[in-house]
């Protein structure tokens, strides 16, 4: 047996560095996951052995050794099973693969449609080459056939005939956000969480994203109905609006992460959801900062109605799709990150409301990293909070309670007794906290955990415990978790206020202090060692190379007004924006004051220039980072981009051949995915044209102003068609050079039966073309999903 654990730290138990491996490993596989075309998880050999033969696999690739006598040993004396036979039905169905699974996007109109492909297309598929496997089915348990799972591989879905469409479906549903690639298991936590749209969530450990996207899912569920009428077009303007701020949701969701690399691919992934109630914010969750000013209390601390606590575990749970753990699993395999997981959830405790609700969540089996971790928060908290029996929750879900008694073994699969046993022979990462108090969970009804084991529905391994915040936690214990937060942020702020000199073109000094290891904080009074580093200065970074950490995060602000929080001021200091240069052109050109945008979006710039992107914000979450006048959070991400800056003076002046200088006056353009949002408050820049104009400017990605003027088609020029209908022509020329929307007439919005957001388009209207700016993947599902329509109403007659 070759254990791959050399490369970890002898005291694991501060989390940090067993942490990055565990981060290391789940952003590959999170990478790996996009696809459905690329080999299953796990399918590449663990360093250190169970690789079984070099040749080609079931599926072509590397087979693993599925077996470990531990593992197996260590279940087996936890009596995770109810009997000797379940156990065995475990260790069987633990060896087999992982089926796929899906879940459709309920956010947007399209949703119906694609459950009812699913259902009539996909569900009852057979055939030649597919005579042993079932077709796809809905999960049993999950709302309204909302989630399936196949067991098709990736090598039949790519060669067997009868299931080219699924897999083509498959691919371009996630790549466009009508279907989301995610494992069964990982859906559950944020039932139990039961967010509501008014609710403040907060996601603790939230990268990829898949439950973020699942909060935001419930978070805008109201809106789904939403149809936006449109300024100056619909004679129902006003109940636009009034329809825009009743169906957004009040609540919102931060998403945090420890990783900032996994942030961004968070920001990625849950950008699909158009979401302007989305923050994304950089910290350890165990030090996630407490902000001062509840909403019309500034003194009270801002406190969250639901928390998720989906924590890093070692992750055994996963072994269906990650085979290579059963090579590197050993007794100590869930102990490394115990005490983070502790300080993780207390900290969450700590900022959960009262009358709010928690959900920690792992995807490992181990008792050491969750019915130990349970007992150690319900002990801290002291009674604060209750753990929810959920078992009428969800009733179609087959599950086992959690532990009331479990063994605590090391990474030399020896069992130990307790903590001073571990640590006389060298194992320093077992802590007291891990071992069972038989007297401590008499008193707390620990069965209420939810166990998942792979053979109950045929998935992976997971945990979750509910809990219910029933009164504030006593004040020593909050101090304490205060303080140990604060100690930790204390270590990087001494190393923030020296990298402050960063971009200026000077030396920059960079100081490191390493405390004694006996210490959390730094506190303990043992000798603190201090290294100073110096370095060249590297020459500047380009601004705005990244989106959004570059620049501060600042609020518009047209007039300077709002004087009482003019902006959010960098470490650097710089002053807001000089707004007027962004919101009176933007006003101007699409006569959309009413959305007042100085109130309700922020932007990130540096000094002296003018923002790139403008989001909007909701109000809740605005009033969230305003309060945060200590400037604690770490935003990676933040709203829904409305507005985007055409840069007039680059290559692209002649941007598909408009003026400059007419252009120049506003060079903010609309963005496709803000246009929900933006629509309603338009009075200028919108034009409605008919299905046939809509399907060529669809095809051709833009149509000629002039019948068969040559228009610039990238680097060529090509004749292209203009528009037919005269009435389109007049709406196009009543409107100026540079962004616009087009969209269908009412009557066949009504003839097609969709809404009318579905087909709303964003153009650049230059000086001899109208050319489309909706990326080339939306381009082809609005074809599509045009042609659905038109195929329907054809059908229906
Ligand atoms: C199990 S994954 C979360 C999966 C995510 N909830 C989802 O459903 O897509 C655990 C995450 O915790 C992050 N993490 C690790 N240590 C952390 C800490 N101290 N605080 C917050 N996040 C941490 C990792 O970067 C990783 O993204």
């Amino acid at each position: 047996m070759g254990f791959n654990n050399k490369k970890r730290k002898s005291n694991p138990s501060d989390g940090n560095n067993n942490n990055k491996r565990i981060q290391k490993r789940d952003f590959k596989k999170s990478n790996r996951s996009n696809s459905w075309d690329k080999e299953p998880k796990g399918k590449r050999p663990a360093r250190g052995g169970g690789k079984k033969n070099n040749g080609e696999g079931k599926y072509g690739a590397t087979e693993y050794v599925r077996e470990n006598e531990h593992f197996e040993a260590y279940y087996s004396a936890q009596k995770i099973c109810s009997s000797d036979e379940d156990f065995a039905n475990l260790m069987r169905v633990l060896k087999t693969d992982l089926p796929s699974s899906f879940r459709i996007n309920g956010v947007g109109n399209f949703a119906a449609r694609i459950k009812q492909r699913v259902k009539n297309e996909f569900a009852t598929l057979s055939g030649a080459g597919l005579e042993d496997i079932k077709p796809p089915k809905a999960v049993e348990w999950y709302p309204d056939s909302g989630a399936w799972q196949f067991s098709y591989s990736r090598l039949q879905l790519r060669s067997v005939p009868q299931l080219k469409s699924l897999h083509e479906f498959l691919k371009s549903g996630q790549e466009f956000g009508s279907i989301t690639r995610q494992e069964v298991v990982s859906m559950i936590p944020t039932q139990f969480l039961k967010v509501e749209p008014h609710h403040k969530v907060l996601d603790m450990c939230a990268a990829p994203g898949s439950k973020t996207f699942q909060v935001l899912e419930a978070l805008h569920r109201d809106f789904e109905s939403y149809d936006p009428s449109f300024g100056s077009f619909h004679a129902d303007a006003e109940g636009g609006k009034a329809e825009l701020s009743a169906k957004m949701p009040t609540g919102f969701v931060v998403a945090n992460d420890a990783d900032l690399k996994r942030c961004n691919l968070l920001t990625h992934q849950t950008k699909r959801a158009n979401s302007p109630c989305l923050l994304v914010t950089n910290h350890e969750g165990q030090n996630f900062p407490v902000i001062k000013g509840e909403p019309g209390n500034a003194q009270d601390d801002f406190k969250f109605d639901s928390i998720l606590c989906d924590v890093p575990c070692s992750g055994d749970g996963t072994m269906r799709k990650a085979p290579d753990i059963w090579a590197r699993w050993h007794g100590g395999f869930g102990n490394g990150l115990h005490s983070l997981q502790i300080k993780i959830a207390k900290r969450a405790a700590q900022i959960l409301k009262v009358g709010g609700r928690m959900v920690y969540s792992t995807c490992s089996l181990n008792p050491i990293e969750n019915e130990a971790v349970v007992m150690s928060l319900m002990k801290a908290t002291n009674g604060a909070l209750t753990l929810v029996d959920v078992s009428k929750e969800l009733p179609n879900l087959k599950r086992s309670n959690g532990l009331r008694d479990w063994q605590v073994w090391g990474k030399s699969n020896r069992r130990w007794n307790s903590a001073e046993e571990a640590h006389e022979n060298n194992e320093k990462v077992v802590a007291s906290s891990m071992f069972p108090d038989k007297e401590f969970l008499d008193t707390i009804p620990i069965e209420n955990c939810v166990r998942i084991l792979p053979h109950h529905s045929d998935t992976g391994g997971f945990f979750v415990a509910v809990f219910d915040k029933v009164r504030e936690l006593d004040p020593e214990i909050e101090t304490q978790i205060e303080n140990e937060a604060n100690g930790n942020e204390s270590k990087k702020s001494k190393t923030r206020e020296f990298s402050k000199f960063k971009g200026l073109g000077m030396a920059e000094v960079k100081c490191h202090f390493e405390y004694p290891s006996s210490s959390s904080n730094g506190d303990s009074g043992d000798q603190i060692k201090l290294s100073l580093t110096v370095e060249q200065p590297k020459p500047p970074k380009e601004k705005y190379s990244r989106d959004p950490q570059d620049g501060t995060l600042l609020f518009l602000n047209a007039h300077g007004q709002d004087q009482s929080r003019p902006g959010r001021k960098g470490f650097d200091g710089v002053a807001p924006v000089n707004s007027p240069d962004v919101v009176d052109p933007i006003n101007e050109k699409y006569g959309i004051h009413s959305l007042q945008i100085e109130k309700n979006c922020v932007t990130r710039t540096a000094a002296g220039s003018k923002p790139k992107r403008v989001y909007y914000v909701t109000p809740n979450l605005r009033q969230y980072i305003a309060a945060d006048t200590r400037e604690s959070l770490r935003i990676t991400a933040i709203g829904l981009k409305v507005f985007e800056r055409q840069n007039l003076n680059d290559d692209k002046d002649s941007y598909f051949g408009a003026d400059s200088k007419v252009l120049s006056s506003c060079n903010y353009r609309l963005n496709q995915d803000g246009l929900f949002l933006t629509l309603p408050f338009m009075t200028k820049q919108a034009i409605t044209i008919t299905i046939p104009e809509l399907l060529q400017i669809l095809k051709l990605r833009g149509l000629a102003l002039v019948e068969n003027e040559p228009v610039p088609d990238g680097s060529k020029f090509t004749p292209r068609p203009s528009f037919t209908d005269a009435e389109t022509r007049k709406h196009v020329e009543s409107c100026s050079q540079g962004s616009l929307v087009c969209l269908l007439r009412d009557e066949d919005v009504q003839k097609l039966n969709c809404s009318r957001s579905e087909f709303a388009i964003t153009c650049w209207k230059g000086k001899t073309s109208l050319n489309l700016l909706v990326s080339k993947v939306e381009t082809e599902h609005l074809l599509e999903k045009l042609k659905a329509h038109t195929r329907d109403v054809n059908d229906d007659a």
